[in-house]
This record gives C-alpha cells, structure tokens and sequence, in this order.
C-alpha cells in the first residue's frame, strides 16, 4: 500500500493570509495524523509565503509518522534539514520565483551538486528524494546521485488524465519501471486528486507514496477533513 503524505502548504497560506494562528498548522497536522494520513509534507519556500520556518520547527516536535520537507537544497533549506532531521527530503528544482513546482531535475546536469546532497542526506541519516519527470535519462540520472527514492512529477498526468488518461500514464509506468529496476523508491506528486489518483496507484505498482496537498485541502472544504483524508486512504489500498 502507498503511504499517503499530507502536504499542508495550503493550510499554511490560509493562516498567512490574516496573519494570526488561525488555522492553526501544527493542530491541522497532528489531526491529518489522526485521521489516518501516514506522513506529513511541507515546502518551506524562501520567501515563506505559506510555511515558514518556525513552522519546519514547531511541526518537527509533532509530527509523528513521516515528515518530508521539500525544497531547493540552498544553504537555508539544508539548514533546516540538518537541524530537524525528518524522515525525507525531497529535492525539488524551483527557483526561487515559481508559482508551483512545475519541473523536474536534470540529473544529468546537476549531478555532482545532487550527489553531494545525497551523500549529505545520508550521512544525516535523512532519506533522499529527487523530484523528477519520467525522462529515462533523468531516472538513470537519478540512480548515479545515490539518492534513495525518486519522486515522479505527476503534473503533466494530472493535466492529460482526463482527455487520455492511457496515454497519459504510459510514461510514467515505463519510468517507474526502469527506477524499481535500478533499486530506486518511488514517491509520486503534484496535482494528484480524488479524480485521478486511483489510476495512478493502480498503474504503479511500486508506488511508496504520495504527497498531495492542493486538491486533497479543496476537498476538504466540502468533505471535510477526516472524510477527505479517508477517502485518499480508500484509493491507495
Ligand atoms: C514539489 C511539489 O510537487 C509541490 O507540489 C509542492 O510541494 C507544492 O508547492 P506549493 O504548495 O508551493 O504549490
Ligand atoms: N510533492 C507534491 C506535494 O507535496 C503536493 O503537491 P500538490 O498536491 O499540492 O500539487
């Protein structure tokens, strides 16, 4: 079964929004936990527009299943990193500006900065992951850096899912294919729903787990937290 990782970026930016505590995202996380969600994301940006680093901190002293924290791995990130220890990080290639993550790594190109990381992460005993799209050389790429788990950007499939949703997933069932094949985990996210995640998991059979966040927060709105966390667990079994 893929563990289903709630990201709370959102919750984080509803807050900022009036600039107090409400809602609060330490008390949001602690009951994702206990509505079943078996990790808890973040993407502590640089210019803290929903987490900030005293949430990394104040989250850290909670969180009790898998915390991932995401992010560039620039000075402030690995800080954060080294001083929380969570359970993964995931190493995602936004510049400073995106309005989301909308790409993959290079593994090729940044190999030698992604293998310090790596070897970094390691020696923190922090597990590794590499935002990646499903590009064969950029799965290879991944397995030279040494890092433990790949995450699949699943935009794109979110995005063609419901005018092909086949073809919309062939590239990804190869790419997971060829990271199992090489040893390599396999995490999967972004835009992942209520819509299109059943397919998804049902398409990979190596999936470790998903972060989702932005849909799964909507839903919320309608459903509820504890039946929208319940119903993300129900497509991953
Ligand atoms: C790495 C990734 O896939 C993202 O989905 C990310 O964590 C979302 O970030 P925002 O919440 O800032 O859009
Ligand atoms: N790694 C993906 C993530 O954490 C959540 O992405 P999204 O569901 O907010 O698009």
């Amino acid at each position: 079964m893929a563990k289903l990782s709630v990201n709370v970026n959102k919750i984080a930016t509803i807050r900022n929004a009036r600039g107090g505590d409400v809602p609060n995202v330490v008390q949001v996380a602690k009951d994702c936990e206990r509505f079943g969600a078996e990790g808890i994301t973040i993407h502590p940006r640089p210019d803290e527009r929903h987490i900030t680093t005293k949430d990394v901190y104040d989250l850290d002293k909670v969180v009790t299943t898998e915390y991932n924290i995401e992010g560039y791995p620039d000075e402030r990130f690995m800080r954060l990193v080294e001083e929380t220890r969570p359970t993964q990080a995931t190493l995602v290639p936004d510049g400073p500006d995106v309005l989301t993550s909308n790409a993959g790594w290079d593994t090729v190109k940044y190999k030698d900065m992604l293998t310090e990381i790596c070897s970094q992460l390691a020696e923190w005993g922090v597990r590794s992951a590499i935002f990646v799209d499903t590009n064969p050389s950029n799965i290879n790429g991944a397995k030279e850096v040494g890092v433990d788990r790949i995450e699949l950007y699943t935009g794109p499939y979110a995005d063609h899912y419901e005018e092909d949703k086949d073809a919309a997933i062939k590239d990804y069932i190869s790419a997971a294919k060829l990271a199992h094949d090489l040893g390599l985990g396999i995490n999967a996210g972004h835009d992942l729903s209520l819509l299109n995640l059943a397919f998804f998991k049902q398409s990979i059979p190596n999936l470790a787990e998903v972060s989702i966040g932005h849909a799964l927060i909507a839903d919320a709105l309608y459903l509820g937290l504890e039946t929208t966390i319940k119903k993300y667990l129900e497509l991953l079994k």
